[in-house]
Formats: structure tokens, C-alpha cells, sequence
């Protein structure tokens, strides 16, 4: 049976999350504070972790922070309001698997466990589920995919939460020569300083206390593959002079052991950071970043790819209809302009799940406005306030609103529009493809 901790302070709705689970055969702990909960993890283990993300005496963020710490790697769901959506993000760099936002509507939570549960198997799949996308952008990044697949080079996969670095390394991994070997993804978020050097390294029975068999690190399985290390920006300094090491003499050293052994493995690294500012404050070993940045891929944000926008929307719509046994075909006007005006700041992950959300509560083959998140709407008008100081994103957000307003007045006439604006038609389409309006 699944076991499930819940921290969430309103006990209303504790109550209320903890009936329906229990009636969905899983069992339920329910702690109302950190420190509560802190004092029930330190005597049991569970199989994940449902936290709040406000909390009397800290976030569902302090609380990731801590399970991780203790070593308890199961998965951990963020639940939250909207307006904490972009630290919901955060959460998933720090280390937790997916969020879900307020209100919660019940199958939407059975959902999200489910697929937490059952994310390991998923992330082996093959790439049948990904799409590559037609926008410039895209073109530009497979190509570049292309050309370093085939090199031995080290590639650092730069880009923000959710635009798809895991299924970029994936693809370039499978492109090269290795492809027949292991592909290892490692999230270095969800790894507390202690265990890191174990994971990556391997080590001996007795070693430091809790290593109660002999394990081999990632690295030697992965051996004539990739290892691809997400989230690289929050492993410790020890555990980077090691993987340094690693790289620049192919040996690693399980931790307590004498033995040396070689392996040959490409690295492929991921990081939402910007690691020049960590490498300035001293967090981060410049000569590492050297070592693993011999190529850069940058993953452009959802909001910035033009017109795969509505492909990954149709991608999305497809996919969830299989998975739930639905049948979307067809979104209306007013849920596709939410769709395209929001910015998206949680990415692909983030679409994903407003999508999937959405066939959740379409029964019919018409998704409408109603089964979107209500604060989308709220987000949009927001947006160009919580950007107060951010003039460029500012002005972005209101032309890329005036446009779409304007096609919208006009019919889709661009001709019309482009007068109405007062641009010029190549502007005005190449504006378009720009904030992905069509
Ligand atoms: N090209 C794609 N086609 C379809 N789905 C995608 C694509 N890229 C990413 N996704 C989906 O978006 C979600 C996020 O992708 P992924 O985990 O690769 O992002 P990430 O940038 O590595 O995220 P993080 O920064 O949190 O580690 C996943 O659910 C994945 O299935």
C-alpha cells in the first residue's frame, strides 16, 4: 500500500485530501507544521511526499529541502496557489517531481500521485512521446543536437525549468554512437551533499554509516554510455573536485575503497542556473565548467517558440486523451487564447499539466475556457505587473496582448491588423511567429 505524508496546515482541507486518498487505497500520515512533520520522517519512510508550499513555520520548500537531506529520495509534490506558481517551478529545480495548484480538484491529485509514482518507468520509455517542433528555434537546436551527438565532447544543456533539457540530452544520446549503452539521468537536485559522491562514485560496505552493502555509482553503470547530470549547479564543492577528477582522468574511486577503475562515459549536464554567477560567488568550480561546457545547448523558453506552442498544445491534447480516455479534438476560441497569452513560466511541464488537467475535465470532444486554471486569466492581467522593473518584459507582454487583441477585433485579417498597429505586414508576421499568435 502507498504511503503518503501530507504537511498542510489548513485542516479542512488536510481532512478532506487525506479521506479521498485513504477511500483510493493509499495511507495517509498528516502533520499540520515542518516541525511536526520533521519529527515524523526521522522514524518512518514514506512513498511520497504531498506538502504545502505556505506553512507556519516555513515553505513545502524548507520541507524538500530537509527529506532530502535525510536521504529519503521519494517523490515530492509542491501543492500551491497560483500566484506561487514560479516558486513552484523553483521546487522542481530544488528537487521535487511535479506541483499542483489550489484548488485542488480531487482526480487532478490522483493524477499527479500516479504519474509521480510511476515517473521512473516513464523517463525510461522510448522518445515516442516528444515531439521536436518547426519554429526557427527548434530548427536551429536539433541541429546543433546533430552536429555534437557524434563528437565525444561534453555538452552543458542550459535553459529554464521545464523546456525539455532531460529529453535533449535523450535525443543527443541517442544520436550518437553510445546509443546501444546506458543513458543515466541523475537529478543532483534530489541528491543530499552526503549521498551525491555515493550515486556517482559507488561505495564499500561500511564506508560511513547507512552503507550497509557495497553499491556501484552511476558512473560505472553507465559505462560505455551517458551519464546525464541535471541540476549540476547544487552538487557540493567536494563531490565537484571528484567529478573533475573523473572526467579529466577517466578513474573513478568508490568512496573507502583503494581501487581505481576506468570508465568511459560522455557527460551531459543540465543546469537552469546561470553557473557564471555560482563560479563569481565561489559556489562552483570554474575549471569544472570548462570541463563540462566544452559545447553549450541553450533551450529556448516555451514563450519564446513561436508556433510550436500550438503543436506541443495539440501534442499535449493527443496524449492525454490516450492516457485518460478521453477525446479532445477540438479546444474552443476563448481556452486557446488563454492558452497562447499566458507566459508560461514553468515550460513544457507546465503546459503538460494545464493540458492534461483540461482533458481531465472535458468529457465532451470541445475543451472550453472552464476547465483551464481560473488564474491563468488572472496571471495574464497580472503579468505586466509582477514584471514592474522589467520595462523589455513589460512592453513584450502588452504587445504581444495588443496583437493578439487586435487580429482578434479584425477577424485575423493581418493586412487590417498591421494598419491598425501601424507596422508593417513582414513586422507584424514576423511578431507573430515571435509570441507564437496565430
Ligand atoms: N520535445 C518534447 N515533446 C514533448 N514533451 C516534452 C518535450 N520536452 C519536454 N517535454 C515534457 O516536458 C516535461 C519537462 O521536460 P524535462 O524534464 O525534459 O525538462 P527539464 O528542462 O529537464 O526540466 P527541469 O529543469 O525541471 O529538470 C516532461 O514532462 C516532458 O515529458
Amino acid at each position: 500500500m502507498v504511503n503518503v505524508l501530507i504537511i498542510e496546515d489548513d485542516a479542512t482541507f488536510a481532512q478532506i485530501i487525506e479521506g479521498f486518498l485513504l477511500k483510493n487505497g493509499f495511507t495517509v500520515t498528516l502533520a499540520t507544521s515542518l516541525h511536526q512533520a520533521y519529527k515524523i520522517v526521522e522514524q518512518q519512510e514514506f512513498d511520497l511526499l504531498l506538502f504545502d508550499y505556505r506553512l507556519p513555520d516555513g515553505t513545502g520548500i524548507d520541507a524538500l529541502n530537509h527529506v532530502r537531506q535525510k536521504g529519503q529520495k521519494s517523490p515530492v509534490i509542491i501543492m500551491t496557489s497560483f500566484n506561487d506558481v514560479r516558486t513552484a517551478v523553483k521546487s522542481i529545480q530544488l528537487g521535487a517531481i511535479d506541483y499542483i495548484t489550489k484548488p485542488i480538484n480531487p482526480d487532478e491529485l490522483l493524477m499527479v500521485i500516479n504519474n509521480s509514482l510511476h515517473k521512473k518507468e516513464d523517463t525510461d520509455l522510448s522518445n515516442a512521446d516528444f515531439i521536436k517542433g518547426k519554429s526557427a528555434v527548434a530548427d536551429k537546436l536539433y541541429e546543433h543536437i546533430n552536429l555534437v551527438a557524434s563528437t565525444d565532447m561534453s555538452v552543458l544543456i542550459q535553459g529554464e525549468s521545464g523546456t525539455g533539457k532531460e529529453f535533449a540530452a535523450k535525443t543527443l544520446h541517442l544520436q550518437s554512437k553510445r546509443a546501444k549503452k546506458p543513458f543515466i539521468a541523475i537529478d543532483c537536485g534530489a541528491l543530499s551533499k552526503e549521498l551525491a559522491a555515493s550515486e556517482l562514485f559507488g561505495h564499500i560496505k561500511g564506508s560511513f554509516t547507512g552503507a550497509v552493502n557495497d553499491k556501484k555509482g552511476q558512473f560505472e553503470v553507465a559505462n560505455g554510455g551517458t551519464l546525464f547530470l541535471d541540476e549540476i549547479g547544487n552538487l557540493s564543492y567536494e563531490v565537484q573536485v571528484k567529478l573533475l577528477r573523473a572526467l579529466q582522468e577517466r578513474i573513478i574511486q568508490p568512496i573507502g575503497s583503494n581501487k581505481q577503475t576506468k570508465v568511459d562515459v560522455r557527460i551531459v549536464t543540465a543546469t537552469n542556473d546561470d553557473l557564471t554567477n555560482s563560479i563569481k560567488n565561489g559556489d562552483f568550480r570554474e575549471d569544472l565548467y570548462h570541463r563540462l561546457n566544452e559545447f553549450k545547448i541553450q533551450l529556448p523558453p516555451l514563450r519564446e517558440r513561436g508556433k510550436d506552442l500550438e503543436l506541443f498544445i495539440n501534442h499535449f491534447v493527443q496524449l492525454s486523451n490516450t492516457e485518460l480516455g478521453r477525446n479532445v479534438q477540438e479546444i474552443d476560441a476563448a481556452a486557446k487564447d488563454l492558452l497562447i497569452k499566458y507566459d508560461w513560466p514553468g515550460n513544457l511541464r507546465e503546459l503538460k499539466n494545464v493540458i492534461k488537467r483540461m482533458v481531465l475535465l472535458s468529457p465532451n470532444s470541445i475543451a472550453t475556457i472552464d476547465a483551464l486554471p481560473e488564474e491563468m486569466m488572472i496571471a495574464i492581467n497580472a503579468l505586466p505587473k509582477s514584471n514592474q522593473s522589467d520595462l523589455k518584459a513589460i512592453n513584450e507582454v502588452n504587445e504581444k496582448a495588443l496583437i493578439a487583441d487586435t487580429l482578434l477585433k479584425v477577424r485575423g485579417n493581418k493586412s487590417k491588423a498591421a494598419k491598425l498597429l501601424n507596422i508593417d505586414r513582414k513586422t507584424l508576421y514576423s511578431k507573430m511567429e515571435r509570441y507564437g499568435i496565430e
